[in-house]
């Protein structure tokens, strides 16, 4: 690097984007963010953030169903106690609460003086972007460093074409005006999963047509059996080893075709079949970036793609599509590109967590991981059931699964199934980051009562299978 300020130029304004414009402000260099819907990106705008104020509401009111189970009654005749949910009320919030957000992080990148272009980027040639503004301008930067975060956006099949009404993707149903009366969701991976528990919580009767044996399919399978059994308990229709070969409107209703040819009717269909990268259009090519067969652009562990002074980090890598990696992928690139000291990604450290309820987060070497051979550890799986805290908060499903190395008993992974769940896995991420051994989690004290009691008593099971 020589003593000229650097120019880093940024398509996407996602998590990957936006937390390496931070990363590359602070280090000194001059920074353009050219961003097409609004900054925060898909994340802030369609997915994770409205996906996830939507899952608050219906969290809320499964609680308030269950309210009687801890002796909570409610004034009025029995037969007309029950929470409705409001669409346009909910809908109008999550969108306010998602835009509120967008403009935090502009503000934020504008405090340390990065450029926001609002428009379309693509590379024109090494070191060079176009941005077609949305003003109808266009505008050609140079840049000593080019960092791609374009996203993805919702797999669409030309058999069930998305119309916004009632064929919809996950980032439509934010404008509905009211609640699905029967909804259909098609797809059981993260997001099918996530939206079918949402809508059912909020008083919608859903059918989930999952393709494979079990919902969840990439999960710990323990966890999900648990899922796929409450989802069933709470009156979802999970419908098992079913493919949609279509989906088609007939007047107000949708019918969704299987391919063993049965029909599925409802009131509205939500399609969660997975995503495909934003890659076709941004000009790799002219400058010589390598992508694989799905369109996701090939980087190595610290974000270089094939073509020199060229970065991409988030769900165009197809690395790990969560924003807590995209943001990390984002930064590791600007310390890279920029000169700073830079430890490659680790993946083995990241944590997610899947928003149902109960939820299911998870850290570090999975069951399949141990069952494939890719490393060797003691496991032990205790039952939230017989936590005094769980009993007295009539929690009834769930577990906690901590995964050991032989020999030391460093703790090397681990599945957290609870109301939560995502908040309860912090300390076993701690562990698994800093390489604790289970004699140190289970000498650690936890409140009593405590949900987090059960994990220090599954280290102390593992413990004892290490004597
Ligand atoms: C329903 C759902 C729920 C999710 N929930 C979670 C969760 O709870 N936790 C979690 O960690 N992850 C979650 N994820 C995943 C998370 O949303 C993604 O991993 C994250 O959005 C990736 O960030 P990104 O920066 O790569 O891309 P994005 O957030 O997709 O941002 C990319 C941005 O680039 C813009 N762009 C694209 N092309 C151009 C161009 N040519 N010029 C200018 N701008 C362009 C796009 O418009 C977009 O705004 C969820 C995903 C889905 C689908
Ligand atoms: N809470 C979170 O952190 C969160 C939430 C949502 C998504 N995500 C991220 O996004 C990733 C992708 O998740 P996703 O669920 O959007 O996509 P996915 O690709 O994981 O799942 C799509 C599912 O649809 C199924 N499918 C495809 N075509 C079908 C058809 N014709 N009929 C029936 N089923 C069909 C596939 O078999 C697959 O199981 C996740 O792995 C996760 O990393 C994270």
């Amino acid at each position: 690097m020589n003593g000229r300020q650097q120019h880093v130029v940024i398509i996407g304004g996602g998590p990957g984007g936006y937390e390496s414009a931070l990363v590359a402000a602070q280090l000194g260099a001059q920074v353009s963010v050219v961003e097409q819907t609004g900054l925060g990106g898909a994340a802030v705008l369609t997915d994770c953030v409205p996906s996830k104020t939507l899952i608050a509401t219906s969290d809320f009111m499964s609680r308030f169903a269950s309210a009687g189970r801890l002796g909570v009654g409610f004034e009025g005749t029995q037969d007309d106690q029950h929470a409705e949910a409001n669409a346009i009320q909910i809908n109008d919030r999550i969108l306010d609460l998602a835009k509120a957000q967008s403009r935090d992080i502009r503000a934020q990148l504008e405090r340390v003086g990065v450029r926001i272009l609002a428009g379309r980027g693509h590379i024109s040639g090494p070191g060079k972007v176009t941005a077609e503004l949305a003003d109808g301008d266009t505008e050609q930067l140079n840049a000593d460093v080019i960092l791609l975060a374009v996203g993805c956006t919702p797999r669409v099949m030309p058999s069930a074409m998305p119309d916004g009404e009632r064929i919809l993707t996950w980032q439509q149903i934010y404008d509905l005006t009211e609640l699905p009366e029967k909804l259909i969701v098609v797809g059981s991976g993260v997001t099918g999963a996530e939206l079918a528990h949402a809508f059912l919580g909020l008083g919608s009767d859903v059918t989930l047509v999952s393709s494979r044996d079990r919902v969840l399919p990439g999960e710990d399978a323990d966890a999900a059996t648990v899922i796929e059994h409450v989802f069933r308990r709470r009156g979802m229709n999970v419908l098992g080893r079913s493919r949609m070969k279509s989906a088609a409107r007939d007047g107000d209703e949708v019918i969704v075709t299987l391919e063993d040819g049965r029909e599925v009717r409802g009131s509205h269909v939500l399609l969660a079949v997975g995503s495909v990268p934003l890659t076709a259009d941004i000009g790799l090519e002219n400058a010589g970036v390598d992508t694989s067969d799905s369109g996701h652009i090939t980087v190595d562990r610290v974000s270089r793609t094939s073509a020199q002074g060229v970065y991409a980090a988030g769900d165009c890598t197809g690395v790990l599509p969560l924003a807590s990696v995209a943001a990390m992928q984002g930064r590791i690139a600007m310390a890279h590109a920029l000169g700073d000291a830079v430890a490659p990604l680790n993946l083995r450290g990241v944590c997610a967590n899947i928003f149902t309820d109960p939820e299911i987060a998870t850290v570090g070497y999975s069951q399949a991981d141990v069952e494939a051979g890719r490393v060797q550890a003691r496991t032990v799986t205790m039952p939230l059931s017989t936590n005094p805290r769980a009993k007295m908060r009539n929690i009834t499903d769930g577990f906690v699964k901590i995964f050991s190395h032989p020999g030391g008993g460093t703790v090397i992974g681990g599945v957290v199934v609870a109301p939560q769940a995502s908040e309860l896995i912090y300390p076993l991420a701690v562990a698994v980051q800093n390489r604790l051994t289970v004699d140190q989690l289970a000498s650690t004290f936890s409140v009593y009562p405590s949900m987090t009691g059960t994990i220090a008593e599954a280290a102390r099971r593992l413990h004892s299978l290490e004597a």
